[in-house]
């Protein structure tokens, strides 16, 4: 189609071509299609854009995240806007009018006159961080209903009237309406990304982060530099969350190292542990050399743009080839200094602390090159690394403070999560006053509870005040359990598409969900195991089940984790935490329907759960296996489409029940009947030693020697 008239009723003009879809999300309009006459009056040049409902969203997206002044993006909302009222090429109504008389003329300009001051007058709707439907109705004079059905065809978001919706999907509300729309105003302190004044820096630690193949060193080397022992008792052998320390080195000069895990499943904490660290240490066995991972957190340093250090770690082992393993960095682009490069290179034994001086050096060299600044006097702002629950502090977060100066009193919010800092503890347990730029520090004070504890990698800001510091997470609360709540009406609305769809015949490759709810001891834990069961999908010929996270959080089974799973047909994985009674009473009252599966290493959660994912895949249909024929010939009849010819072996065949058609072992569709014959009869029922002709509903593509089984019930 072609928008050949005004599209909204603010007066706004699209002349573009666009999709139906698009059609479909405009005010009343007049249409012609591409190459027709169009009805009605010609239109006028465009003064504005035609917006797709992509580009519509894709602007309020843009607009929610741009920084309050200047705002681009707004001035042309603005000067759109306007054009409603410039001046437009006379019609030829227009024209015809003119030579009606003066007087007619002239009330017609009162009139848009009078309009226009209408317009103007229109104030901006102010979105904040979330709206609720019908409060959103209300900033635009329309009823808490006629936005949930703008909200269903014209942004492409289901949500009731009770709902909130999020600021990006407000404005394209607004927009839909023709209205102008500004952030509400906030009062919370978020870090402000001006320069800071050069005379209000001072020179702060750099922040490293260790990184490397699985059992190269990274922990023992952290360790021996910090001169404890936090490999030993490590469940499974592999770091499992993401701690922070500082340690003096040259006196009182500083080095705060991120201590971060190195097997795949941490790929994503790795990647953030690059973007807040200045120099990366890569830790590469001398007698294992460059791995898979070692090129991978390469890379990840690169995309961070990050510089490498490189501790080829493991010296004192029998068959170190520290040569071997400089050649192998070489192809990556890390050329040692001693080979005319500017990598710098330390050979180090973490076993026996030799070589670790040299490494010190060779980071405080690099970070003197970096030339790292902050202003320690200004409200705070880092980012958690680590978050836990402890018995008798509630939420505690290690801290990595990256500009200004935390102190106790101090008023934050990270995330979902807010507090007031009521105790601070360095790396060594001991309580600290407060904490300036490049410090490492276990918080204390977190209001929200457990539930909301903040994610790794999550933005800790100072806020003013308390109230400011509740709004701020509130909001983003609203928001995240609101997209919760979208994304399990999507999986609900895509199981009722796939029904529909089978219903009417036609079974498309099955795409399903294994839902899961995970808890974990630490925000670390959750956000790895989340992202690795993200990744974890496993199909057959049939259909394809893929993980999808319901819900996850910080600390022990609870009932309502229980629930949550058993509304979701979820279960729900405890990671190195434990349920408490009422968890464990409420599954077993649920009997069998929840699982809750404890695990304290990842590699088993996710072995254990790709085999649940494979039972999901292939489930034997519903009911008892009452019968089973072979598919001895293939007929195409016409309209039927192909029949397969089939001698019923054991038991009987029933029309109406389920059916599996197996290729060996191999499940090659599930379905119901469409078509069941005994010779040239429609019949229900063909026992055991008699041929019949059976059709499946959207399916065709069964062979000769094919078993079908037959479950009723
Ligand atoms: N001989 C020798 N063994 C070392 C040295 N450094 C570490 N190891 C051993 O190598 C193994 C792995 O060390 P970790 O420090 O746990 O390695 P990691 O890279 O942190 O391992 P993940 O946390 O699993 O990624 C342990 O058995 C260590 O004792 C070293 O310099 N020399």
């Amino acid at each position: 189609f072609q928008v050949v008239a005004p599209v909204c009723r603010v007066g706004t003009r699209v002349s573009a071509t666009v999709d139906e879809s698009v059609v479909l999300l405009t005010e009343p309009m007049l249409l012609k299609r591409k190459g027709e006459e169009a009805e009605g009056p010609k239109a006028a040049p465009p003064p504005s854009k035609a917006k797709t409902k992509a580009t519509a969203k894709a602007t309020a997206t843009a607009t929610a995240a741009a920084p309050r002044a200047p705002s681009p993006a707004r001035d042309e909302r603005r000067r759109t806007r306007k054009t409603y009222d410039a001046p437009r090429r006379r019609e030829p109504a227009a024209r015809a009018q003119q030579f009606r008389g003066a007087k007619g003329s002239l009330k017609k300009k009162r009139n848009r006159e009078e309009k226009k001051a209408t317009v103007e007058e229109v104030p901006p709707v102010k979105i904040g961080a979330s709206v609720g439907v019908q409060e959103l109705g209300e900033k635009l004079g329309k009823s808490g209903t006629e936005i949930v059905k703008t909200l269903m065809l014209k942004v492409g978001v289901l949500a009731s009237v009770t709902e909130r919706v999020d600021a990006a999907t407000a404005k394209a509300v607004c927009e839909a309406y023709g209205r102008e729309c500004v952030d509400e105003e906030e009062d919370v302190a978020v870090v402000e990304e001006e320069e800071e004044d050069e005379a209000s820096l001072a020179s702060r630690a750099p922040v490293v982060t260790i990184m490397g193949h699985v059992d190269h060193g990274k922990t023992s080397l952290l360790d021996a530099i910090r001169n404890t022992r936090v490999a030993e008792g490590e469940a499974g052998g592999i770091t499992q969350g993401i701690g922070a320390y500082s340690v003096e080195v040259e006196g009182s000069k500083r080095v705060t190292f991120i201590d971060t895990p190195g097997h795949a499943a941490f790929r994503d904490m790795r990647a953030r542990g690059a973007n807040v660290t200045d120099v990366v240490v890569l830790v590469v066995a001398a007698d294992d050399g460059v791995k898979e991972q070692t090129v991978d957190s390469i890379a990840c340093a690169k995309t961070a743009g990050v510089p490498v250090v490189v501790a080829v770690n493991k010296m004192d082992v029998d068959g170190a080839d520290p040569g071997k393993v400089e050649a192998e960095l070489m192809s990556y682009d890390l050329v040692p200094e001693e080979l005319g490069g500017e990598t710098m290179l330390a050979r180090v034994s973490a076993k026996e602390g030799a070589g670790l001086d040299d490494l010190l050096e060779k980071i405080m060299l690099q970070a003197e090159l970096l030339e790292l600044k902050a202003n320690p006097h200004r409200e705070a702002s880092g980012v958690v690394v680590e978050a836990s629950v402890e018995k008798g502090l509630g939420v505690v977060a290690t801290t990595l403070v990256q500009r200004g100066t935390l102190r106790i009193g101090d008023c934050f919010a990270a995330g979902t999560a807010w507090g007031k800092v009521r105790a601070l503890f360095d790396d060594k347990g001991a309580p600290v006053t407060e904490a300036g730029p490049s410090t490492a520090v276990r918080v204390v004070g977190w209001q929200s509870g457990a539930d909301r504890a903040p994610a790794a990698g999550e933005l800790l800001a100072a806020a003013p005040d308390e109230q400011t510091a509740r709004k701020l997470a509130d909001a983003r609360h609203a928001i995240a359990s609101e997209q919760r709540a979208a994304r399990l009406r999507a999986a609900t609305q895509r199981q009722f598409s796939r029904f529909v769809t089978s219903v009417g015949g036609d079974v498309p490759k099955e795409e399903r969900p294994y839902y899961v709810v995970v808890k974990a001891d630490c925000a670390g834990s959750v956000e790895a195991l989340a992202s690795s069961f993200q990744n974890l999908d496993v199909e057959d010929d049939v259909s394809k089940v893929k993980a999808e996270i319901v819900f996850s959080g910080v600390g022990d089974v609870t009932k309502s984790d229980v629930a949550v799973a058993s509304v979701s047909d979820a279960d729900v994985v405890a990671f190195n935490v434990g349920a408490n009674a009422a968890a464990i009473e409420e599954e077993r009252r649920l009997s069998g329907s929840v699982g809750i599966l404890y695990y304290d290493v990842v590699y088993a959660a996710l072995d254990d759960l790709e085999l649940k994912m494979r039972r999901v895949l292939s489930p034997t249909p519903d009911g008892d296996l009452v019968g089973t024929a072979i598919v001895k010939q293939l007929f195409d009849i016409g309209k039927l489409g192909k029949v397969a010819g089939c001698g019923v072996e054991s038991g009987y065949i029933r029309r109406g029940a389920n059916f599996r058609v197996m290729d060996g072992d191999r499940i090659k569709h599930q379905g119901k009947l469409r078509t069941l014959r005994n010779v040239k009869t429609d019949v229900d029922r063909v026992d055991a030693g008699q041929d019949c002709g059976l059709s499946f509903q959207g399916y065709e593509d069964y062979a000769v020697g094919d078993l079908i089984e037959c479950y009723d019930s």
